[in-house]
């Protein structure tokens, strides 16, 4: 194991040389999970930042204002990836969907998580903190994190289609 846990190795599968810098965020809905995947989040040596845009204790913003935030920084480049919490993951998804260049899902399950990325090349996984218990959450965006598009598979050039639409190629 080299002496720099971010560095690739074994434990650190597909994860960006300097560790994937993330966003987070939630609805008051999805507060509770957001919370702890955080805290997993930022004791994960395969992660280099997490940007947390809330909401926090007390804050009933709604879903969409974060969604759109959280997506807006992963189009700018300011994140690789973001995961997303409401009461079902679907407005999240559908708020981070709307800002060019990004793809968003909600995924509960580990070939649908692992498929967004290899086949759809999401940057953002959205959950449901009503719809899933916490330790599947959990290990979902553990699993989650070791997964990478390949810009040489089979998939690309139908993500590509997507790109061409929207003026993002
Ligand atoms: O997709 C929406 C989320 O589940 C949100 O947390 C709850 O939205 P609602 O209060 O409109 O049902």
């Amino acid at each position: 194991m080299s002496a720099d846990p971010r560095q690739p190795g074994p434990d650190t599968d597909g994860a960006p040389a300097g560790g994937w810098r993330l966003v987070v965020g939630c609805d008051d809905a999805g507060l509770a999970y957001k919370e702890r995947l955080t805290a997993d989040l930022r004791a994960d040596p395969r992660v280099a930042s997490v940007q947390d845009l809330g909401v926090h204790e007390g804050d009933h913003t709604a879903y969409p204002h974060i969604g759109l935030a959280a997506a807006q920084r992963v189009a700018a480049g300011e994140a690789d990836r973001a995961l997303l919490v409401c009461g079902t993951g679907i407005g999240m998804a559908v708020s981070a969907n709307k800002v060019p260049g990004v793809r968003a899902t909600t995924a509960h399950d580990s070939f649908s998580v692992e498929r967004s990325v290899k086949s759809n090349n999401c940057q953002v996984l959205t959950l449901g903190q009503r719809v899933i218990g916490i330790e599947l959450a959990r290990l979902l965006v553990r699993e989650w994190l070791g997964h990478v598009f390949d810009p040489a598979s089979a998939s690309a050039d139908k993500v590509a289609v997507l790109d061409e639409y929207e003026g993002c190629g």
